[in-house]
Order: C-alpha cells, then sequence, then structure tokens
C-alpha cells in the first residue's frame, strides 16, 4: 500500500496538510424555498397552521440557508402535504452529514408535522395515556418532547407517575425540561411528584428548590425529602428536616420513622432514637414491620442490644425482615452464640430464612471459627430452602476457611465455585491467605483477582502488604509499579475554564467548587433541554459504516447523533415494527449509497405514508461512476442539493473523492485515512497517479504468484 508521504511526493508538491476551511459550494443558483413555497398551488395548504409551519422550516432556519448558499439547486418542487424528499450529495467531507444532522433538528425542534398531527390536544392526550398504560413511556415522553404541546395534568403525572415506577427517572427529568420548555405551570400535585422523581434521581438540590416551591407542603412531600437526605447519606441535614417537620405541626408516620431511625442508625445517635421511638410510641404506630425492623437496627447499631431484642420481644407481627434484623444485629457484635440460637428460634417458629439471614449466619460463624457449622448452614442453603449461594455467600466460606488456617480447602472451595467470575471470592482468598503468609496462594488470587477488577486500588494495598509482611520487598516494588502503571492510583483528569482572568477546574465528580451545586444544576437543566430540543425524529445509516460504531452518526468534525443501522431499510419495519414506522414524519438517512432498496423506501415513505425523507449520500464513488442508487432517487427528489469540500492539494471547491490506497473494491469504508477530496484538476492528476501505483502493485502480485 502506497504511504501517504509517497502519495504527497507523488501527486503535487503543493500538497497541503489537512485543511480546516469549511467546505464550499459550486457557484450557486440560490433559491427561496420560502419564496417558492407561498406561490404553490393553493390546494397544498388546506390548514392554516400546517402552511405556516411548514414555511417556517424552510425559511427561517439561519443553519438551513447556510447549507443552501453552498449548494447547487438542480430541481426544485413545491412542498406537498404529502412527503418531501430531500436529497444532500456531494464528495466526501463535502459537509453532507453535517447538513443532514442540522435539517434533521430543525425539522423536528419546531414540531411542525406533531403540530400537524396532534392538533387535537385530546388525541394527543389519548395517545400519551395509551403508550403509557402499553408500557411504551419512552415512545410517550419522545412524542411529548417533540410536540412541543402542552397536556393535561392527569397525563403528566401519569407519564411521572410510571418514571417513578419504571425507574427511568431520565424519562421523569425529560417530562420536567418539556414543561419548562412549553412554559406549564405544574400544579402543587405535579411538583410534589416531580419533587419525588428528583429524590429518587438522587438530585436532592433540584428536589429542595421545588419543595421550597410548594405552597402547602404535605406529609407526601416531607416524607420524600426526609428519606431522600437520609439515603443519600446526609443523615443530619434528614433529621434536622424531620424536626423541622415537626414543628410545622405534621404528625409523623412509619414512612418517616423509617427514614428517622436509619438515619439514627447511621449516625448512632441513640438520644434522637429514642425520642423519636417515644413519639412512634404516641403515634400509637407498632405493629409495622418494616419500621420495627429499622428501630431494632437502630438500637443495635447504637451498641444497645437490650433495647433492640426488646424491641423484637414486643413485636407481635415478625416476619424473615423482622427475623433478620435481630440476626444481624447480634453478628454485628460478635454475638455468635445468639446468632444461632435466633437462627434456630426462627426456623423452628416457620419463618424461611432469606439470603440475607444466610450471610449474617456464615459471617457469625466466620468470626466464632465454627467451621463445620458454617459448612452444614452452607449446604442446607440450596437442599433445604433452595436459596442458590451468591459471590458474598461463597465468600463467608473462604473468610471462615482461611482465617481457620485452612488455606487448602479454601482453594478447593474457591475452585468448585460456580461464580468463580466473581472477583470478591478471589478478594477473599487474597485476604485469607494473606492473614496466613501462603505466598504461593497470594499470587494466584491475585492474579484472578486482578484479572477480573483491575482497578481495585485497595486490593494491590493488601497484596503489597502480604508480601510486605513475609519481607518480599522486591515484591512490594513491583506492585506499586504496576499500580502507578496501571495507573491505579493517578492524578485525577479534568477540565479547566479560565473566566474573567481567574482559573476554574473540575475534577471528575468533584464538588469542592463553591458554586458546584448551582453548576452541576445548570449542566443538567441544559443536558436535559438540549436533547429534547435536539430529539432526534429518526435517524438511519448503513450497519457497513462502522468509523464511528453503530449507535451513532459522526461528522468529520466530531458532531454527534444517535442514529439506527440497518442493513437495509426495509429492515426498519421488520426491526421496530409498524407503530414506530407510523409515529416518524421525518427520516434522515446517512451514507444512503451503502443501501439498495433506496428507491423503493423513499417513495413508499414519501408518496404513501407522507414522510418527509432527507438523504445524504456520495453521488460518486472513487472512480466517478454513480454510487449505489443515490442518484435513482433524483427523479422522486423534491430538491437536490449538491455540496462540495476543500480539495486538500489546493484549496479550490472539491467535488470529487480520492482514494489515496491500492484497493479497487466500490466500497471501503474510511476516512481521511483512506480518502481525500479534490478538484477536478487534482482528481485527473492524482488518479493517473494511483491507477499507475495500482496497476504496478498489482503487476507486483502476479509476479509474486507466479513466482510462488
Ligand atoms: N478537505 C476538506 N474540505 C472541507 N471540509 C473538510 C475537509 N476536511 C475535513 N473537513 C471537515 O469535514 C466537515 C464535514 O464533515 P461531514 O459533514 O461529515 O462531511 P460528509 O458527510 O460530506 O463527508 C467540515 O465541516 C470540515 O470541518
Ligand atoms: C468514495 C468512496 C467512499 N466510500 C466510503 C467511505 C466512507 O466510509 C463513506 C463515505 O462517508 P462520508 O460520510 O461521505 O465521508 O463511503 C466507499 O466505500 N467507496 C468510495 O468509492
Amino acid at each position: 500500500m502506497p504511504t501517504i508521504s509517497r502519495m504527497r511526493s507523488l501527486l503535487t508538491p503543493t500538497f497541503s496538510s489537512f485543511s480546516s476551511h469549511l467546505p464550499e459550494a459550486a457557484p450557486l443558483a440560490l433559491f427561496s424555498f420560502a419564496s417558492k413555497s407561498l406561490s404553490c398551488n393553493p390546494t397544498t395548504f388546506r390548514n392554516p397552521c400546517f402552511v405556516t409551519l411548514k414555511s417556517a422550516i424552510f425559511s427561517s432556519k439561519s443553519s438551513f440557508l447556510s447549507i443552501q448558499n453552498r449548494g447547487v439547486h438542480m430541481e426544485v418542487a413545491p412542498p406537498s402535504s404529502a412527503g418531501e424528499i430531500h436529497v444532500i450529495i456531494g464528495p466526501m467531507f463535502a459537509g453532507k452529514t453535517t447538513a443532514l444532522l442540522r435539517r434533521i433538528q430543525s425539522e423536528s425542534s419546531n414540531g411542525s408535522f406533531q403540530v400537524e398531527l396532534y392538533k387535537s390536544h385530546r388525541q394527543l392526550d389519548k395517545t400519551l395515556k395509551g403508550l403509557c398504560i402499553s408500557g411504551r413511556l419512552r415512545e410517550a415522553v419522545g412524542l411529548l418532547c417533540t410536540t412541543g404541546l402542552r397536556v393535561e395534568p392527569g397525563t403528566y403525572a401519569l407519564l411521572l407517575q410510571e418514571s417513578i415506577f419504571r425507574k427511568e427517572y431520565q424519562q421523569g427529568r425529560r417530562i420536567h425540561a418539556q414543561m419548562v420548555v412549553v412554559g406549564y405551570d405544574p400544579s402543587e400535585y405535579l411538583k410534589t411528584k416531580l419533587l419525588i422523581l428528583y429524590v429518587k434521581l438522587g438530585d436532592l438540590g433540584t428536589a429542595h428548590v421545588l419543595f421550597n416551591e410548594l405552597l402547602k407542603t404535605s406529609l407526601v412531600s416531607w416524607n420524600a425529602m426526609i428519606a431522600g437526605y437520609v439515603q443519600r447519606g446526609l443523615e443530619e441535614v434528614g433529621l434536622n428536616l424531620y424536626y423541622k417537620m415537626r414543628q410545622t405541626g405534621f404528625v409523623p408516620d412509619q414512612f418517616t420513622f423509617a427514614s428517622v431511625f436509619r438515619a439514627c442508625a447511621t449516625l448512632a445517635t441513640i438520644e434522637h432514637g429514642k425520642q423519636a421511638h417515644g413519639v412512634m410510641i404516641k403515634c400509637q404506630i407498632r405493629e409495622n414491620v418494616v419500621v420495627n425492623s429499622a428501630l431494632m437496627d437502630m438500637y443495635f447499631k447504637c451498641s444497645s442490644l437490650s433495647d433492640g431484642h426488646q424491641v423484637f420481644d414486643k413485636s407481635l407481627n415478625r416476619n424473615v425482615i423482622t427475623w433478620t434484623a435481630l440476626i444481624s444485629g447480634y453478628g454485628q457484635h460478635g454475638k455468635v452464640v445468639e446468632v444461632l440460637e435466633s437462627f434456630h428460634r426462627m426456623k423452628h417458629e416457620g419463618f424461611k430464612p432469606n439470603y440475607v439471614t444466610f450471610l449474617a449466619v456464615l459471617s457469625a460463624c466466620s468470626h466464632g471459627g465454627l467451621v463445620d457449622e458454617g459448612r452444614a448452614y452452607f449446604s442446607s442453603m440450596s437442599r433445604d430452602y433452595g436459596i442458590q449461594p451468591r459471590g458474598q455467600h461463597y465468600a463467608a466460606m473462604i473468610d471462615l476457611l482461611g482465617r481457620a488456617g485452612r488455606l487448602q480447602e479454601a482453594y478447593e472451595f474457591v475452585l468448585n465455585a460456580p461464580c468463580k467470575e466473581h472477583s470478591v471470592i478471589w478478594g477473599a482468598l487474597l485476604g485469607a491467605c494473606r492473614i496466613h503468609g501462603d505466598m504461593d496462594l497470594v499470587k494466584l488470587a491475585a492474579k484472578n483477582f486482578f484479572e477480573l477488577e483491575p482497578e481495585n486500588p485497595g486490593k494491590y494495598v493488601v497484596l503489597s502488604n502480604a508480601y510486605a509482611t513475609s519481607g518480599l520487598w522486591d515484591n512490594v516494588a513491583e506492585v506499586r509499579a504496576v499500580m502507578r502503571k496501571s495507573g491505579v492510583i493517578k492524578e485525577p483528569g479534568y477540565s479547566m475554564i479560565e473566566i474573567q482572568n481567574g482559573a476554574h477546574f473540575f475534577f471528575k465528580g468533584d464538588k469542592s467548587h463553591k458554586q458546584s451545586q448551582d453548576i452541576y444544576k445548570m449542566v443538567r437543566e441544559m443536558t436535559c433541554i438540549l436533547k429534547d430540543a435536539g430529539y432526534v425524529p429518526d435517524l438511519i445509516k448503513s450497519n457497513k459504516d462502522t468509523r464511528y460504531g453503530l449507535d451513532s452518526i459522526v461528522t468529520h468534525d466530531g458532531v454527534k447523533l444517535p442514529c439506527w443501522a440497518l442493513p437495509d431499510l426495509s429492515s426498519f419495519r421488520q426491526k421496530f415494527g409498524l407503530d414506530a414506522y407510523n409515529q416518524l414524519d421525518v427520516i434522515g438517512i446517512d451514507e444512503a449509497q451503502f443501501f439498495e432498496d433506496l428507491y423503493d423506501f423513499c417513495r413508499e415513505a414519501a408518496d404513501h405514508d407522507g414522510k418527509t425523507v432527507i438523504v445524504a449520500g456520495l453521488d460518486g464513488d472513487y472512480l466517478r461512476r454513480s454510487f449505489g442508487s443515490v442518484l435513482d432517487i433524483i427523479p422522486l427528489a423534491d430538491s437536490v442539493t449538491k455540496l462540495t469540500a476543500r480539495c486538500e492539494l489546493c484549496q479550490n471547491r472539491a467535488f470529487f473523492t480520492l482514494r489515496k490506497t491500492e484497493e479497487i473494491q466500490t466500497e471501503l469504508i474510511g476516512g481521511a485515512d483512506v480518502y481525500m477530496p479534490v478538484c477536478r484538476q487534482h482528481y485527473v492528476s492524482g488518479q493517473v497517479v494511483m491507477e499507475a501505483a495500482r496497476s504496478v502493485l498489482e503487476s507486483q502480485k502476479v509476479q509474486c504468484v507466479s513466482n510462488a
């Protein structure tokens, strides 16, 4: 294969390196779609709403006009209420993909088609609810965002409810962003739903803003905020909020207490816990299993074992959670006898242990050195209760055997484990060997562990310490070197911006900037709104183009939008179903030269299904022969725009694509490594050189074969 530098000298001495100039158009006959569309047949514009919006698409978008300025319009037809086909052609690097993405974005963000289809709000509400109820939440949210319309409060409530229920919190954010974009002022009820959504998302900043905006708070909103803070490790804030809530006059319920006890358990603050316990008794909340388990857990974590046991004794309503709370509570304090006694009582009283109960039992056995008992409990898990031991149960067993110095058995246990790919198992073996200083096993466990979890700094330290304990200082140095080389401990990456001579650094996940809360909030909002504004109705590219993965279309200067990669266009409906196809108004097709069924698809989509199809592709291949079916669809098209690039060799307009390598097949995926845009003169000279190079290489190949 001729190298690029050889190519440069072969072609021309004036070869310039990569040009960053924007692509330019051939001299053009400028044309304005807006003016054409207004002068066309009045029957096209039966619906006044449709007229305005349609013409707006083609006249008001500066991005589109700039593309027009660079193009030659070979054929023009007025837009019709049936579909449309717009074709963007040119050589590589001409800006075809850029133009396609802009067109798609401008079509989708002004929502003309949805306005046309869903001009009746009731119909839109019905469709959204239908999609939601049939489990197609994402489609519903996508539709809501593209229409740009306000919907009924009930529809918003259902969509938000579904997002929360299905844990599709990002969809919930999009719904909120849509409300903001269309200027919808949510009711108190919807604000509470949004608040719950943000709590679940872990975005407590936004949740708190919504909370403060509520004209009238409710127990639900207080509980959501308290739970949110406690679950995110801000127990003190949660507890303070609980006191504020009580000052405001609200009577706490079981949800409040579940959060408050959890907070007190983590903070190990028995005073607050006891006070809350008193309030709970006053509120006559007694027999709630979840609250009682949280209360027991609180007492155990605050080292008040007798109180924990008392709560258990007084609970008439017990279940596996209550029992497990008791057993784990004793386990935390190393009360092995109590753990096992409680476990047997639990079984005796007819409760079936779960995998958490067994974890507590196995770890108690490990702490008590009860190897045989541990083995017996481990076997009974699947045999008697049908519970398949998980990685953590195996790890507990390995720990148990390791602590007892039975390393070989521990190793056999690992080998027999069905889940050997769980790093936790090898980590347990590593820990166990370290205690007893078996260096061969240490190395083996470490090798397997780091293969599964190469970036666990904690275990590198364990390994290094194990070597250090045995005085293997060379190995210690080796581990440290690996850590440095593989970047396990490395300087975190950051980005920096300068504002008014001040530099601001942002590390991944770092919240130390004094305005970090506001910054993160703004970034989140912007991401959400931009996503919705740029919501892509549908982009398709050929799955032959694997340059940037299959799920996105990327321009040569890195602009990226999600897409669907398909082998052929007819597979669209098979793959996504007729419903999905019917919901599309605009379809963008990139790399159109690779689709054999382009003609049939475009005709059907525009003529019969009323779609707007925007097609971008190469009109010619590297030999300037018609490429695929792109030129075949010109008779079907409403408009054709031919773009040009900059000649890599002289900076004049480039109409053609020159292949820089010797391959001769028509289809050869590649970018600037394989192709360059050139003007006519350089195409002709370059092609001559390339043809010569190809024939030399070809004859060399023939010679090699005949000599062999
Ligand atoms: N020789 C060139 N002429 C014009 N643009 C170029 C050239 N080389 C790189 N580019 C970059 O490529 C971008 C166009 O990329 P893209 O839209 O993906 O083109 P296409 O889809 O037509 O291959 C231009 O905006 C420009 O930044
Ligand atoms: C000229 C020519 C191009 N191709 C391939 C190379 C690329 O993968 C695409 C064109 O992509 P772009 O977005 O237009 O830059 O087509 C080919 O297979 N054969 C050719 O002759």
